[in-house]
């Protein structure tokens, strides 16, 4: 469904990332893990087009998204911290992001229901908490039904109960057959959600695999043990 290929991106002189080449399939939940900084969101923004690669190629379904824009209205993206104006209500801005895609007829808002934000639907978007702020994001990119999911830390500032609703949500759209790259540092939750776990260090693939293999391979039943392993293994 993505096929990244010798991915290239510097900031200045500073080399983000170097030469990533790595495929994602339709129907899998696919972990981005790796230090801070390693470039894992810089990488999810190239495959959004807000950041244009310096070398190299992403393809979705077979076509490359370089210069394209149309493609965008199959991604639903969860930033990590989604900015609002803040004197929009609830109601204006989930109205606003509906009006921009009139051409989808059927809306998806279970997120909407399961997070009681219709209760908050006069709030202020400056007056809201940091995890209603999330739900308000998780809300508006699962509500177009799109094919890929890009969802940044995706449960950071929920509450228990609002991260279960969201890790069953994964779950479900999966199901459907949709891919979903998932960005997290809790490892626990990874293992909870994810099929298969993508590492970048430094900007270059430290490795892919499936949950199992990864553990297999390590001889570690903990999948924070297994990882720790293979991130501190020489090259
Ligand atoms: N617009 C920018 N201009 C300059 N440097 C940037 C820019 N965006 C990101 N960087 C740098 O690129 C590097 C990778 O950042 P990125 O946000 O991709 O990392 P990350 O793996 O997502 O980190 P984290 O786990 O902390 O979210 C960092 O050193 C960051 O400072």
């Amino acid at each position: 469904m993505i096929k990244i290929e010798k991915l290239r991106k510097s900031y200045g002189k500073l080399p983000i990332l170097r030469d990533v080449n790595v495929s994602f399939g339709a129907g899998r939940v696919v972990s981005v893990i790796g230090p801070n900084g390693s470039g894992k969101t810089t990488m999810s923004k190239c495959i959004l087009g807000m950041v244009l690669p310096d070398g190299g190629d992403i393809k979705i379904n077979g076509e490359s998204i370089l210069g394209q824009h149309a493609y965008r209205s199959q991604i639903g993206y969860m930033p990590q911290i989604g900015r609002y104006p803040e004197n929009m209500k609830i109601r204006q801005v989930i109205g606003m992001i509906r009006d921009i895609r009139k051409d989808v007829q059927e809306v998806d808002e279970e997120l909407i229901g399961l997070y009681g934000l219709k209760d908050m639907y006069e709030k202020r978007m400056g007056a809201l908490s940091g995890g209603t702020k999330q739900k308000v994001s998780a809300a508006l990119a699962f509500m177009f039904n799109p094919q890929i999911l890009i969802l940044d830390e995706p449960t950071a500032g929920l509450d228990p109960i609002s991260a279960e609703i969201m890790k069953c949500k994964i779950l479900k759209e999966k199901k459907k057959g949709k891919l979903i790259l998932i960005t997290s540092h809790i490892m626990s939750e990874v293992e909870e959600v994810a099929d298969e776990v993508m590492c970048l260090m430094d900007g270059q693939l430290k490795f892919h695999e499936t949950i199992a293999s990864i553990k297999a391979h390590t001889n570690e039943e903990l999948l924070s043990r297994a990882i720790a392993k293979i991130m501190n293994e020489e090259d």
